[in-house]
């Protein structure tokens, strides 16, 4: 538990002063304001439309931090998104005014920037690798490396984190940052782009109240000494966290109940019959008396809602701040935005594959675990194919051990998705933030992927290889780790689409097992392709990997040998070696109907498989933004 108060809380204004940093400093936006908010949504089965915010309007001025607080399912979270320029595919009306002047999408997200509920840092950085690989995505070379320094430098101080700057976020076996501290990092590197607004969905969500109140209180530090505009949906903050707050926006059932300072609250709520008792909470006070849920005299606490709502519709604090939000609009001054060096957008996959490499080899579960699973199949299958011999009965072991090399390998791969769908909330929530695009992430996530799936190729087959006695030749040894590495690839590369698609857990995982299953069957193994019906002949088995892969290892294997058939010479297979009592490998290939001098066309055809999976988790990304 983090009971120390920051450094500041005890200082003097000067200290708070201190806190200021140039790059910081707010002075582009003086009021965000905002007219007659309203959200529809339809309701489920029927043609009635319900108002999940109704008529909300506000003004917020720079310095200010302002608690967004209600009851559950009040509309805090739609209020905040819709002001952040958040909503999509939502019927919304109102107007949103910066400096009393409408601001186009784009201009209004390089001025703020929204902390979300569950941060996705990253655990196998440090505090300060998190806050440099953030500057490096959002300010790419426009910034020198010395002024990127003096940055973080400044966030860290800012945000109490100097002396755990070079400790690990933390992953689930090491301990890093404290809950509160991780949170303070999560803001901090939303800082690294000088918003000048910033929006945080429940920033104390999960924490205890002394965490809670130092996070809280170190924001109020930055925002007040670098006068931004902070905007925070929270649910029930203790006394001292809500007395931090400049002001308050009361909500009830999308309706507006209360807006204006912290100071003012208990003298408004005194006016219109509910005194907040003294040596009490007034947060919970104020949330008691607006929710209708938990009342156990519904249709009393239903009528004393109304009687708040409307009170506060008619009140001259109302009309006082639809006055102040015309003054905004006749006084409408121009948000001018700092001159910024231009990003190289080039650089930005370069410095995600610098991340992507740091986690790899620092995280154990990002490649670490499956490169230990891999060894562990490979001795399995070394030891349970144990140096097969040239004898026709070694046939059918060898044919069983490609197809385990090569379906149930891929298969594997879903030990990725874990990874991946943590990678892919990293790159949401950057996204939403304005970091980078698909294209970026989809490049660093490919090149990552290449030499740790080439790393495995080889350690599996170094192992299982010989000790199964395939081919015993260098080149038909390298012919076999080609084909799975790109069986790898592929595999990695459905995980990459699927999970792309569905990024929840089980459902990625149910989606590519099945899709692998499916491949498995019909892959040319389990049923001859001669005889595999139609159905699935013209159209899976050439999307199959797996197959080509198959194909590939069989003639790898068969195409350059010869195998006896022993006593009473009764071959299994009958071939123009027959009479020396002896198999043509190629015997074993022609009932698969496979053919030698392909490899290139098959090799290709997998390349190809490759790039559409990643093409297709592209368009994917480019299309969903959740
Ligand atoms: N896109 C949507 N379609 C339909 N209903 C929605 C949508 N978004 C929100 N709602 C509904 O609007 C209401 C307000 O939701 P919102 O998430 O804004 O509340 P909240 O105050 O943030 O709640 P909580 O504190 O529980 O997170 C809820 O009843 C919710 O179910």
């Amino acid at each position: 538990m983090e009971t120390t108060k920051p450094e500041s809380q005890h200082g003097t204004l000067a200290d708070v002063e201190a806190l200021a940093d140039a790059h910081l400093l707010n002075d582009t936006v003086q009021t965000l304001s905002f007219d007659s908010l309203t959200v529809t949504v339809p309701v489920k089965g029927s043609k009635e439309e319900k108002k999940i915010l109704d008529n909300v309007s506000g003004i917020i001025r720079a310095g200010e931090m302002v608690a967004l607080m209600g009851p559950s399912g009040s509309g805090k979270t739609t209020m905040l998104n819709l002001l952040a320029g958040r909503t999509h595919k939502i019927a919304t009306s109102g107007k949103i005014f910066v400096n009393g002047g409408e601001l186009s999408k784009t201009k209004f997200r390089k001025i703020s920037s929204y902390v979300e509920q569950e941060d996705h840092l990253i655990g196998s950085l440090t505090a300060r690798e998190t806050l440099d690989f953030s500057a490096r995505l959002a300010l790419s070379n426009s910034i020198t490396a010395a002024e990127r320094k003096r940055r973080i430098d400044a966030l860290l101080a800012s945000f109490g984190l100097v002396g755990n700057q070079t400790t690990l976020v933390g992953t689930p076996i090491r301990r890093g940052l404290s809950g509160g501290q991780k949170r303070r990092l999560g803001v901090a590197s939303s800082l690294i782009t000088c918003p000048k607004i910033l929006f945080l969905d429940e920033p104390t969500s999960g924490l205890d109240s002394a965490a809670s109140y130092e996070v809280m209180s170190y924001l109020k530090n930055v925002c007040k000494s670098n006068k931004l505009i902070v905007i925070c949906s929270i649910h029930q903050p203790s006394t001292s966290t809500f007395n931090l707050f400049d002001s308050l926006y009361l909500l009830s059932q999308g309706k507006m109940c209360y807006s204006g300072s912290l100071p003012e609250t208990r003298e408004y709520f005194a006016s219109i019959g509910h005194e907040i008792p003294h040596f009490y909470n007034p947060a919970e006070y104020l949330l008691d008396i607006i929710n209708v849920d938990f009342a156990q005299d519904k249709q009393a606490a239903s009528e004393q809602l109304q009687v708040i709502q409307s009170k506060w519709n008619s009140s001259e604090k109302l009309s006082a701040i639809k006055d102040q939000i015309v003054e905004a609009q006749n006084g409408k001054t121009d948000v001018v935005l700092e001159a910024q060096g231009k990003t190289t957008q080039i650089l930005i996959p370069v410095v995600l594959l610098h991340r992507s490499f740091v986690k790899s080899y620092r995280d154990v579960f990002a490649y670490g675990v499956r490169i230990a699973m891999y060894m562990g199949l490979a001795i399995m299958m070394g030891t349970v194919w144990l140096r097969l011999s040239t004898h026709q009965e070694s046939i059918q072991p060898f044919i069983n051990a490609i197809f385990f090399g090569s379906a149930f390998m891929s298969f594997m791969a879903v030990a990725y998705i874990p990874a991946f769908l943590e990678d892919r909330a990293t790159f949401i929530k950057e996204r939403n933030n304005g970091l980078y695009g698909p294209t970026s992430f989809i490049i660093a996530n490919f090149f990552i992927g290449v030499p740790y799936l080439f790393l495995i190729a080889i350690l599996f087959s170094v192992v299982s290889y010989w000790l199964s006695n395939f081919y015993p030749s260098g080149t038909a040894f390298l012919y076999w780790v080609m084909w799975l590495f790109l069986d790898l690839l592929a595999a990695e590369s459905l995980v990459v689409f699927v999970s792309s698609l569905f990024p929840i857990f089980v459902v990625s995982l149910a989606l590519t097992a099945f899709l692998n299953g499916l491949w498995m069957s019909v892959g040319g193994f389990l049923v001859s392709p001669r005889i595999l019906n139609v159905f699935w002949k013209y159209w899976a088995r050439y999307i199959d990997y797996q197959s080509y892969v198959f194909q590939g290892m069989m003639v790898n294997e068969f195409s350059r040998r010869n195998y006896e058939c022993g006593e009473g010479c009764h071959c299994m297979y009958s071939t123009p070696l027959e009479d020396k009592c002896m198999i043509d490998g190629d015997g074993v290939l022609a009932v698969y109907g496979y053919k030698t001098g392909k490899n290139g066309e098959w090799a290709g055809i997998l390349v190809a498989i490759i790039v559409g999976y990643r093409l297709l988790s592209w368009l994917v990304l480019k299309i969903k933004r959740t």
